[in-house]
């Protein structure tokens, strides 16, 4: 009788057995429902198991097996392997978060093309010879056939008469393209600069096979269309393309940007926000060949491409790509063992990158590609520090960057001023007996949000309304201290009555549509002065905005976590880089109390590297990543001490197996060390190679795997942590 063995989405390293009468070979990879306990679970078959190595007697038979689509290939059954062998999740749980639920569910799932590639019948060249009355439809399909070439309907519907395409297909003028070839052909490109040509030259010229690129290029240099011409090279040699961006935030434009850019290709997008429907048809048709170029976020990583050409990694630096729950995976760092699996290229691309990658191209494990100038601006946006150490500010505006404002507004360009906080204020707090808002479950404060009068915890996403008197002794003078960006929207509204102010942060942004419209109305000029958080940091392009103002900059200065300057600096150069971006020159002001720091000094040179080499001396005299190698183990629980129990008795079952140079820290709290009603804490572990940890933490993992823990504690590990 065949039996199956079962990865199952559940905290145990193991893979389960059942009873499959009809399965064979062809079923490995496919997704299967089992019973499970009293109830059923999904997952996958990942091997066939021999009637010897199983007790027949106690298996179950499967429920289900997803027959309708192919099944998974053994290249991504040994993406996922990895990805469990490397981050020591249980295999289950890879498969559970590779996989689209709806797939995984074994649900009925249809990868057909709902985005059919279209062209002009018989019936529509008649209808064009033929004189008569113009119609929308008929302009329409004046503009294709003029084009000449198959066109996706989602493409079609961008065109100036584009609605009027279901009339046309009704009336039979457009039809599915036969078959789709020609895939790779370009709409309308701009000419490459000499930069881009060079860059693109030495990628094509490399010999074939696994390379990782590092394409470290200033803001506005022209990255993107870097990507859509090497794209567009792996598409005319038949191969699909998979393109990474750090936020859901960042797909809406570039999708329709390489959409429109290769109207024939199938461009599918597959991130979080996506229907359970669209998420799985995306998938399917990644797997079977169809879609050409699979464009999303870090979980797009796991799309099974069995013509994968090439791998595009852009703001690689960006900390989305790392998964901080559940599997603590890096799609970036998964992307480059795809590409070697594969043998095929990944381009990391970043004005900013992360200093293990920079790192890496120094060292020639990644091959250094350059863009030092920008594309259409003719220079990089000048940065000045604001002193203002002496300075008397409104609601932390300098007379300076007040000035600079109005400037911009007289000359009807757009301005922007950063700060990374969002909320009116991040604490409420009664100066007579000293109560502040704290949040009852966390070890953070309660933020005023005054812009629907809540106070709300930025961890646990608890809130309640904003009291009228201090909760503790009645006073009724309790006042929100410090600034976010609703307060600095409130108080530029009022220095300059006649602007356009608009807040773009999370709060303001809640749903795709409202991120969507936001941008919009400030790519049409619909806002003077934007206010915005580390959302308005990243990707985006608007020429008419030339002034950037940093605020509140300074704190992050002296954070505790050894990547904090790191992550300053490519914040305020990224933020930095969205001034002066089209013809009109750019500005960069920094309110400061320490315009001598060297960070910011670096970034006023717009000098990458220098601030790169520092930072990484500093990492090396310290002992730090890239230098080093970690893993983080943490535990939570309700009660603090169980969770700090938990960790010394983990270090110590460590320590009886720790090979020599393997380092094991005192576990402590963490930072934020309540969250949701849970009280946190960590214990550090390091090695100066990655070879002796990874060793080490599997069969260090497989035994706390099967140790007794205290109730209502859970463990995780976190291999390359970010956050330590
Ligand atoms: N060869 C070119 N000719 C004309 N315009 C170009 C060319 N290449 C890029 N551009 C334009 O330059 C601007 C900046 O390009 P892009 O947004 O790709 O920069 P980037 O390198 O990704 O920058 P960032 O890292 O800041 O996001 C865009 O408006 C883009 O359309
Ligand atoms: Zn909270």
């Amino acid at each position: 009788m065949p039996y199956v063995r079962v990865a199952l989405p559940v905290p145990i390293p193991q893979v389960f057995d059942y009873i499959a009468e009809d399965a064979g070979e062809t079923d490995i990879g496919r997704c299967v429902r089992v019973p499970f306990g009293r109830g059923e679970k999904s997952g996958l078959i990942v091997a066939l198991s021999a009637a010897a190595e199983v007790d027949a007697a106690r298996l179950k038979p499967v429920l289900h097996i997803q027959r309708e689509v192919p099944p998974l290939p053994q290249d991504w059954l040994g993406l996922v392997d990895f990805v469990a062998r490397y981050y020591h999740a249980p295999l289950g749980e890879v498969v559970a978060l590779a996989l689209p639920p709806g797939l995984r569910r074994a649900d009925g799932v249809s990868g057909e093309d709902e985005d059919p590639l279209l062209v002009v019948s018989d019936a529509g060249w008649s209808a064009l010879q033929a004189v008569r009355r113009d119609s929308k439809a008929l302009t329409l399909l004046r503009e294709l056939a003029a084009t000449g070439a198959p066109m996706r309907r989602s493409v079609v519907r961008e065109l100036p008469q584009g609605a009027a395409v279901g009339d046309a297909l009704r009336r039979g003028w457009l039809a599915p393209a036969p078959a789709a070839g020609g895939r790779e052909r370009m709409a309308a490109a701009p000419a490459l600069t000499a930069e881009q040509s060079a860059v693109i030259g030495e990628v094509s010229a490399a010999p074939p096979g696994f390379r990782a690129w590092l394409l470290q290029g200033v803001t506005g240099s022209g990255k993107t269309e870097v990507y859509l011409r090497l794209a567009q090279q792996v598409l005319a040699g038949g191969g699909q393309v998979l393109m990474l961006v750090p936020e859901i935030a960042l797909t809406p434009q570039l999708e329709r940007r390489v959409a429109q850019r290769f109207p024939a290709a199938n461009v599918v997008s597959l991130h979080s926000a996506l229907a359970a429907g669209a998420r799985s048809r995306g998938f399917v048709q990644a797997l079977t060949g169809h879609a050409d170029i699979v464009l999303g976020t870090r979980l797009a990583v796991f799309a099974p491409l069995p013509r994968l050409g090439l791998i595009l990694v852009d703001e690689e630096h960006d900390a989305s790509y790392k998964q901080q729950e559940g599997v603590r995976y890096s799609a970036r760092d998964v992307a480059v063992w795809r590409a070697r699996q594969h043998g095929v290229s990944v381009v990391l691309g970043s004005a900013t990158p992360s200093l293990e990658s920079w790192h890496h191209a120094r060292g020639g494990r990644y091959a250094p590609l350059a863009l030092n100038q920008r594309a259409v601006a003719s220079a990089m946006p000048a940065v000045r520090c604001i002193d203002t150490r002496r300075l008397r500010l409104d609601e932390g505006l300098s007379p300076a960057l007040q000035a600079a404002v109005a400037a911009r507004l007289e000359r009807g360009e757009q301005s922007l001023v950063f700060l990374n906080r969002r909320g009116y204020a991040p604490v409420l707090s009664c100066p007579s007996c000293g109560w502040i808002s704290r949040c009852p479950h966390c070890s953070a404060n309660l933020v005023v949000h005054l812009a629907d009068r809540r106070l709300r915890c930025h961890h646990c996403g608890c809130d309640g309304p904003i009291p009228h008197a201090c909760p503790s002794c009645g006073d009724q003078d309790i006042r929100p201290f410090g600034r976010g960006t609703q307060r600095i929207e409130a108080r530029l509204a009022e220095l300059f009555p006649r602007a356009r102010v608009l807040r773009v942060d999370r709060d303001a942004a809640r749903t795709r549509a409202q991120w969507e419209s936001l941008l919009a109305t400030i790519a049409d000029g619909g806002a003077d002065i934007l206010v915005g958080t580390q959302m308005m940091a990243k990707g985006h392009d608007f020429p008419q905005l030339t002034l950037v103002g940093v605020i509140g900059a300074d704190a992050s200065l002296h954070a505790a976590d050894f990547r904090a300057p790191e992550r300053l600096f490519q914040q305020l150069m990224q933020v930095g880089g969205r001034a002066g971006r089209g013809v009109l020159p750019g500005e960069v002001l920094i309110q400061t109390e320490y315009p001598a720091h060297p960070l910011y000094q670096h970034l006023a040179r717009h000098d990458f590297d220098a601030f790169a080499r520092m930072a990484l001396q500093e990492r090396r005299a310290a002992g730090f990543p890239p230098f080093t190698h970690q893993a983080m183990l943490r535990a939570d629980a309700p009660a603090l001490d169980d969770a700090v129990e938990f960790l010394r008795h983990a270090r110590r079952l460590a320590e009886e197996r720790a090979p020599a140079g393997l380092r094991l820290y005192d576990p402590v709290p963490m930072r934020l060390t309540r969250l949701a009603r849970r009280e946190r804490a960590q214990l550090l572990v390091e090695a100066d190679h990655r070879g002796p940890l990874q060793t080490f933490l599997a069969d260090w993992v497989a035994l706390l795997y099967r140790q007794r823990t205290a109730r209502e504690l859970r463990w995780q590990i976190d291999v390359d942590p970010l956050d330590v």
